[in-house]
């Protein structure tokens, strides 16, 4: 089976580096005029996944969206995540999964199983209970030729004061887990399979990034970073970077064509950043 990282930079290098979100607020729902319910929730998904999942590199379903719904709203998600892949993109699954290890071995058999309804290409995962508590996870990802995207430095500003705190050796909490990243990832070609999460909103992410890994850079668009604040935020980095929006381009449905113009317009604007630095 071939390592998601491979999968990954393939996509990347044929598709262009952008990452959808597919988030389906209750006020997106409305702004498509669709309610707020599971039929909202069903024809919004279906949409996007038509309108995106042929073109762009990663979906990125953000779970708490579709759980809100209860059971028929993680039916819509396997769903998607079934069509998604079908059609040509890897999904991330945006969960954030984070537990003593016995339980993250369970969270690892929901996501990383091929077996389960819900498996995906990969998953986002929180360290801050250890990075060794996330060990099942990494293990079931390796099996399955599957990625875990770990949380570093994450997009909103509340992140700070838990992730620039400082460690028992000085380094930040942000750069001791990024340090296990680059560990996991050590000789993989082209790409290793343990990607960071580092928000596109950092200004210098003042990290070493050099995790032989992605890095995907959620926080373009609504959050206010633009796919030309990438080079500032990760430098050297930058060709590792998997840019995500999610209501940046959502906001222009439910019209197909509007959908693919919105991501074309970042993808060009990414190409161009990283082209220019
Ligand atoms: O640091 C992080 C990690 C994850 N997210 C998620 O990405 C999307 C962002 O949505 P936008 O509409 O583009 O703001 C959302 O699902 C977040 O939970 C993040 O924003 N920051």
């Amino acid at each position: 089976m071939i390592p998601f990282g491979t999968r990954l930079r393939e996509a990347m290098d044929t598709r262009g580096p952008l990452c959808v979100g597919i988030d389906p607020h209750a006020s997106l729902l409305a702004q498509w005029g669709l309610g707020d319910d599971i039929a909202g929730l069903e024809r919004f998904t279906r949409t996007t996944v038509e309108a995106l999942a042929d073109r762009v590199a990663v979906l990125k379903p953000q779970s708490a969206f579709f759980e809100r719904f209860g059971s028929r709203g993680v039916a819509v998600l396997e769903k998607a995540v079934e069509e998604a892949r079908a059609a040509g993109a890897l999904v991330l699954m945006d969960a954030k999964r984070g537990d003593i290890g016995s339980t993250m071995a369970a969270y690892a058999a929901t996501y990383l199983d091929p077996a389960s309804p819900l498996f995906s290409d990969a998953v986002t995962v929180s360290p801050y209970l250890g990075f060794g508590s996330l060990r099942p996870a990494l293990d079931a990802a390796a099996a399955a030729g599957s990625g875990v995207f770990v949380l570093a430095l994450t997009s909103n500003p509340e992140g700070a004061e838990v992730q620039r705190a400082t460690a028992a050796d000085g380094r930040s909490l942000a750069q001791l887990m990024l340090d296990h990243m680059a560990a996991e990832n050590a000789g993989a070609k082209p790409l290793g399979s343990v990607g960071a999460v580092v928000g596109a909103t950092l200004g210098d992410a003042g990290v070493d990034l050099a995790i032989n890994g992605p890095l995907l850079a959620p926080g373009i668009g609504a959050q206010g970073a633009t796919p030309a604040d990438l080079p500032g935020v990760f430098g050297a980095a930058v060709g590792n970077v998997v840019p995500s929006v999610s209501r940046g381009v959502l906001r222009h449905g439910p019209d197909l064509a509007a959908l693919r113009e919105s991501a074309e317009r970042f993808a060009d604007e990414v190409r161009a950043a990283v082209a220019g630095r």
